[in-house]
Order: C-alpha cells, then sequence, then structure tokens
C-alpha cells in the first residue's frame, strides 16, 4: 500500500454545457488556493443555498460553507437541512427546498449547492431545474455512490409512492467536487450500496474492469485511498462518456439502467429505504436487479448462465444482496415496471446483456418471463 495520498482526479464532460468532476482527498478544504479557485469559477450571483441532509450536516457542512465563503466573500448565503433517507425524496421536501429558496430571495443567478448522497443530489438539483425555470447547481457528492453516479449526467427527480424518479428534469451541474475524504464517515453498508454501481459499469461496458473490481475488492472495503479514487474515476469516465453523447437518454444512456428496472420496482413496493425500515436502499436493490436481468437474459437465450453466476459471486463478495427479499409479491412487482420509464406503448423494454461489458434494450419483454425469474428469486 503506497503511502502518498492519491493524485487528484479530474474527469471533463462534454456537450453543451461542459463541466468538471474533479475528484480526490481535501477537495473541500477552504485553505487550499486551488480549491477556492475551482469553486470560484463556477459561482455566479449573490445567493447560495446549501442542501445537505440531517447525516452530513453536522459532520461536512461546516467545511463547505467556510468554502463558499471564501470562494465568493459576498454570498449570501443559507442552507436548508432535509431529513435523511429515500422516504424524504418526495415532492413534499422538494416544496420546502423551494421554499428555502423563496425565503433566501433567491434570483436567477443564484446556485444550489448539494452536498449529500444521491437523495440530496437529486431534490437538490430538481429544485435547481425547477426554481425560476433553471438555476446553478454545484454538487458536492458525499457517498460513494453520488460520487460515482448520482452527482453525474444531470438526471434530477423526486419519487411518488407509485414509482422511483417519477418527477424530474434532466438538469446538468455546472461543476462535481467529490472530496473523498468525506467517504471515512460513511456507514459500511452505504459504501457497499455504492459499490453496486460501480459494478453496474463493468457490467454493460468492460469485463476488465469487472476484473479489476475482483481483484481490488478487499482493498475497496477497507476503504483503501488509491483503490476508491481509482474506482470513483473510472467510475465517472463510463459516465461521462455516455452522457456527453446521449445526455437525454434517447438511446445507450438506457444502458446505466442495467438492473434498475428490477430496482426501482423493489424499492418502490418495499416504501423506500428511511429511518428504522428494512427496506433495501437504491444500491442494494440495483445489485439484486442486475442478478435478476442476468437471469432474464439467460431465460430469453441471450446469456449463458455462467455469466450470471460470476455477477452474482461479485456482488456478493462486495457483501451485496443479491436475492429478492422475502414478503415481495412478483405480480405486484411486475405492475410496478409498468411505470418504468423505459416501457413505452409496446410494454417493458429491459437493459439487459450477451456477457459482462455487453448490454442492450431489449424492447417487448413478455411479462411472464420477467415473472418466471421473479418467482426464482435469485
Ligand atoms: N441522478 C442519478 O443519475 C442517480 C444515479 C444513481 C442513484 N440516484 C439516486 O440516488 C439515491 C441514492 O443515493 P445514496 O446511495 O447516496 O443515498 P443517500 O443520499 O440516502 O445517502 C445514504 C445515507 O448515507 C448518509 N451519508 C451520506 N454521506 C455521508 C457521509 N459522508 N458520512 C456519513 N453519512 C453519510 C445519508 O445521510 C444517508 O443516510 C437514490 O434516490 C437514487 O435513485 C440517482
Ligand atoms: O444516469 C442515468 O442515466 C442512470 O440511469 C443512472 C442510474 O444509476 C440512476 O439510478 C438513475 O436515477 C435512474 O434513472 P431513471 O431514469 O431510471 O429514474
Ligand atoms: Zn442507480
Amino acid at each position: 500500500m503506497s503511502l502518498h495520498p492519491p493524485a487528484q482526479r479530474t474527469v471533463e464532460v462534454a456537450g453543451d454545457a461542459p463541466y468538471a468532476i474533479s475528484i480526490g482527498p481535501g477537495l473541500l478544504d477552504a485553505a487550499r488556493a486551488d480549491n477556492v479557485q475551482r469553486l470560484a469559477q463556477v459561482l455566479r450571483g449573490r445567493h447560495a443555498l446549501l442542501v445537505s441532509d440531517s447525516h452530513v450536516a453536522p459532520l461536512h457542512a461546516q467545511r463547505a460553507i467556510a468554502l463558499l465563503h471564501a470562494a465568493r466573500p459576498q454570498l449570501a448565503l443559507s442552507t436548508w437541512v432535509m431529513p435523511a433517507g429515500e422516504q424524504e425524496k418526495t415532492l413534499a421536501r422538494f416544496g420546502e427546498c423551494l421554499d428555502a429558496l423563496a425565503a433566501l430571495g433567491a434570483t436567477r443567478d443564484a446556485t444550489v449547492v448539494a452536498l449529500g448522497g444521491g437523495v440530496v443530489g437529486d431534490l437538490a438539483g430538481f429544485a435547481a431545474a425547477c426554481w425560476m425555470r433553471g438555476i446553478d447547481c454545484v454538487q458536492l457528492p458525499t457517498t460513494l455512490l453520488a460520487m460515482v453516479d448520482s452527482s453525474v449526467g444531470g438526471k434530477t427527480a423526486v419519487d411518488l409512492p407509485q414509482g422511483k424518479n417519477l418527477v424530474g428534469a434532466f438538469h446538468p451541474p455546472r461543476a462535481v467536487i467529490a472530496d473523498t475524504s468525506v467517504l471515512r464517515t460513511l456507514p459500511e453498508r452505504e459504501l457497499r450500496a455504492g459499490l453496486a454501481e460501480v459494478v453496474k459499469y463493468g457490467a454493460v461496458f468492460d469485463a476488465q474492469f469487472l476484473a479489476w473490481l475482483d481483484a481490488h475488492a478487499d482493498a475497496l472495503l477497507a476503504r483503501d485511498d488509491h483503490a476508491l479514487t481509482e474506482a470513483i474515476a473510472r467510475s465517472c469516465e463510463f459516465k461521462a462518456d455516455v452522457v456527453a453523447r446521449d445526455p437525454y437518454e434517447r438511446g445507450h444512456r438506457a444502458l446505466l439502467n442495467f438492473g434498475h428496472t428490477f430496482g426501482h420496482a423493489i424499492e418502490a413496493e418495499q416504501g423506500y429505504a428511511g429511518s428504522g425500515s428494512d427496506a433495501l436502499n437504491h444500491g442494494e436493490a440495483v445489485a439484486v436487479g442486475m442478478v435478476l436481468a442476468a437471469r432474464l437474459s439467460t431465460l430469453l437465450g441471450l446469456a449463458p448462465a455462467e455469466a450470471g453466476d460470476r455477477l452474482q459471486a461479485l456482488l456478493q463478495r462486495l457483501g451485496l444482496p443479491t436475492g429478492l427479499p422475502p414478503g415481495l409479491d412478483p405480480g405486484a412487482l411486475v405492475a410496478r415496471m409498468r411505470l418504468d420509464k423505459k416501457a413505452d406503448a409496446h410494454g417493458l423494454r429491459f437493459v439487459l446483456w450477451d456477457r459482462a461489458g455487453s448490454a442492450r434494450v431489449v424492447a417487448g419483454v413478455a411479462e411472464d418471463a420477467v415473472r418466471a425469474v421473479l418467482e426464482a428469486r435469485a
């Protein structure tokens, strides 16, 4: 293991509104001139609203606030803290976030700064997309999942009881700043959840990356800085490449939904993860969903069963669930899937694979086949 901290990495996201993803330890440290300069370049106007949650704010908000003040001393800054958890990614909380922007008097050159995991990032990003028809958003992701996935690409949303992310907008951030030192306070379960989305990139784009993850599983679980930084940067490269080519998910971007048709149905059917609930969180539901998608691929004659077995073994090695939780009814899950955003007038569409690293969208998947996979449960 190297004694040197990992070098800072930057991934550029191309497109009509390009932006940079900065990754490395200490990027929220206001004492570093390069950090101050990075944020100063993207802040405009007089107002900023820092959005965070009840777990993250006590741990990390002070550093973000100090950096924001250093980057733009004239800033009128307020902080709005939402209760933590997927159960809170609601229209009601979104409305409260808009109220906080109104109370601040945020003008069109204001910035929403999202400090948190994917729940905060999605909700704050959606508020930025809607306030005065769109203001800037800067993402400061604090979970592994948010660093590798949700802070990048501009999908913003809240959930409805009927389904995940059913109300939202595409609204790319102005910048993503991932200070990897905040991962030290991340609960173990959330670290593992983030690894599920990292595995997803290998599953759909690159079998060699899956082999790398297998070889570095122990280092990743031990939070080795070098392994984590590499996994984050590689994941951001995969995502940046696809969202730059297909920002509005008209084609290829849908591959990032591998495991999500099953996963989102599980999350909604369980009533979403939150304090005191046993529900799977997003990353866990995606882990189960990817195994089910691999099984569906095999049932439809697209992929060998061994590919699914290997994926399941890797996810289990990373401490992730891979079987359908007890008590969930296959029929109810299929009914949920009819509201999946990839479904169309012709029925369900799934991201399936031929083998690791080679995925595609398959239309007209029979509900009976989906039920059969769910009834087998893993
Ligand atoms: N927009 C996208 O492209 C995209 C991509 C993937 C996932 N998502 C969404 O992201 C959400 C899941 O995100 P998540 O897994 O980050 O969940 P999350 O935001 O609920 O965070 C997980 C938990 O970790 C806590 N936490 C966050 N950072 C912490 C830290 N550094 N130290 C201690 N605790 C910390 C949070 O308070 C929360 O309790 C889902 O709603 C999912 O739909 C969106
Ligand atoms: O960025 C994307 O595109 C993704 O699909 C990334 C997913 O990991 C993420 O969970 C996303 O929010 C799902 O999008 P949805 O359109 O199915 O709600
Ligand atoms: Zn996801």
